[in-house]
């Protein structure tokens, strides 16, 4: 597992291993250190490099960074944000080692520079930044010069992925001990650039005293609970998902589901829909059955088989007050259910309704799977926009909702009533087409079917889904997914 932690984790991880007998001094030689390696992949011997410093810790990595890069070579020029007088603690001891000159920053230490290394601020940041500090970033985003940031790009917020004002745009990021939320979160990933992690001397064991929640989405977090089929098993003992589907203009999205959910591993997939559109289903199934239900009762009678143990509902039904009866039916009962599309807007109205039918069932997992617009719908634009980030957002939908939320972008985020979160970034740009979220959903009632627990089976998904869409890349349409899909789970079921 790689937990992220919180700019406030990371300081307790720093506060447990001072504690723990290393000396914030050996971390701070060690972090500038290993800030001088990356810089030295991206130098010779004789390039110039910018380092810019600025008033509390990650000034001080920035200052052994210095030292470290003059001992290999390189021409360093180091300026400093504030005055020396006003450094304190470590910072100030290592600037105490540095022989060199400390200037007022210049935009001309940017000409011609091999780098810059933006050691400004990390997790203290505190504000906005403003004056001075602003107008060095963007000299800094107007040079084009590669940037190597220290912990993250001045002025990002570590924990939230958001910048308040101005903001370094990096070409890479080294990050110390495990990287922070705001590394993988929109838009932090993309100012970061390349991250990389360095060890700095930290223990893993204070991560048992930090217990943090959030975690990078990677089969560590869940290849245990995946389900693999038994030598004496059948189709029956790994699941049987229905998927509910409307009108047969509006077949594609739960065929495209079905598939999924067949491909995941599911023993036995039917999709329940209309009988007046049973025959436009019919025409382009093969494996997966059909059932015919016309209205809440008909759905009703479908599941009245306890062995559909896994709904999904969404796709292609259509919003309205019969998308909400077909939902209140399949939530009747201990079945596994995905909510996904047009379930979800069709009760925008009336949230209140969907967690109390969540709650009456303890134990059972749901999932919901809103991009941002069904989010928003859903559970309030509010809970987006006053989120302090898309994990808190996410995590506060499934406190109140009593559901496991997946909540889509190029950083989906999976987040459990339980308060365990996941953040993805095995994605690609191509899943942006139609048609992707439906399988999405369809993995995740597959692993359901086969009995995957709610987090792990959304999580799992996810990664599948991405993981896919990156072996094919341009020209990437979903109803490639499934066929690609088989070539990610070998790679699973063979532990790489
Ligand atoms: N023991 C530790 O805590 C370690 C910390 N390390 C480094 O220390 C960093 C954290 O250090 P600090 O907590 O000193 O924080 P920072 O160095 O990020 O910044 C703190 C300073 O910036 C000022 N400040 C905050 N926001 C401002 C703004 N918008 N405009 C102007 N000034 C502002 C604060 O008043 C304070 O003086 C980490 O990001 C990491 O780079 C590493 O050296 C490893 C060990
Ligand atoms: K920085």
């Amino acid at each position: 597992m790689i937990e992220l932690l919180t700019t406030q984790e990371m300081g307790q991880a720093d506060r447990l291993a001072i504690e723990g007998g290393t000396s914030g001094l050996q971390l701070m030689e060690a972090a500038g250190g290993a800030v001088a390696e990356r810089a030295m992949r991206r130098t010779a011997p004789g390039d110039r490099v910018a380092i810019l410093c600025g008033p509390g810790n990650n000034g001080g990595d920035g200052f052994v960074a210095a030292r470290r890069l003059v001992e290999a070579g390189r021409q360093v020029r180091l300026a400093l944000l504030g005055s020396r007088e006003g450094l304190r603690g470590d910072a100030a001891t290592v600037a105490g080692l540095w022989e060199g000159p400390v200037e007022r920053f210049s935009v001309d230490m940017l000409d011609g520079v091999g780098l810059v290394v933006d050691a400004l601020f990390g997790a203290g940041l505190a504000r906005p930044l403003d004056g001075e500090a602003a107008s060095i970033v963007a000299a800094v985003n107007e040079a084009g010069r590669p940037v190597l940031a220290v912990d993250v790009p001045s002025g990002l917020d570590g924990t939230t992925g958001r910048a308040q004002g101005p903001v370094v745009r990096a070409t890479e990021t080294i990050t110390f001990f495990r990287r922070k939320p705001g590394h993988l979160l929109l838009p932090g990933r993309s100012l970061c650039g390349e991250v990389s992690v360095a060890e700095i001397g930290i223990s893993q064991g204070v991560l048992g005293a930090i217990l943090p929640q959030a975690f990078v989405n990677e089969p560590a977090l869940w290849r245990s609970a995946l389900a693999w089929p038994q030598p004496d098993g059948h189709k029956y003992s790994r699941g049987h998902a229905l998927v509910v589907g409307g009108e047969g203009w509006k077949s594609g999205a739960p065929r495209l589901a079905a598939g999924a959910a067949l491909r995941a591993g599911a023993g036995l997939v039917t999709i329940a829909a209309p009988f007046r559109a049973l025959p436009i289903y019919a025409s382009q199934l093969t494996a997966v059955m059909l059932a015919e239900a016309n209205n809440p009762d008909g759905l009703g009678d479908v599941l009245a088989d306890e062995r559909k143990n896994a709904v999904l509902l969404g796709p292609g039904l259509g919003v309205g007050a019969g998308t909400a009866a077909m939902v209140k039916v399949a939530l009747c009962g201990r079945r596994a259910i995905v909510l996904d599309a047009d379930a979800l807007t069709s009760f925008e109205a009336r949230r209140e309704d969907l967690f109390a039918m969540i709650a009456a069932e303890a134990g059972r997992d749901v999932v919901l799977t809103p991009h941002e617009g069904e989010f928003a719908r859903l559970f309030g634009k509010e809970t987006l926009t006053e989120a302090p980030s898309k994990l808190e957002a996410a995590r506060a939908a499934a406190r109140a909702s009593g559901a496991i939320v997946v909540l889509k972008g190029s950083d989906t985020v999976v987040a459990g009533p339980d308060g365990r979160a996941a953040v993805n970034e095995m994605s690609s740009p191509f899943l942006a087409t139609a048609g992707t979220g439906d399988v999405l959903a369809g993995i995740i009632v597959g692993q359901l079917a086969q009995g995957v627990a709610g987090f792990e089976a959304a999580a799992s998904a996810v990664w599948i889904h991405g993981a896919a869409a990156a072996r094919r890349g341009p020209g990437l349409i979903s109803e490639d997914l499934q066929a690609l899909m088989p070539g990610v789970l070998a790679g699973l079921a063979a532990g790489v």
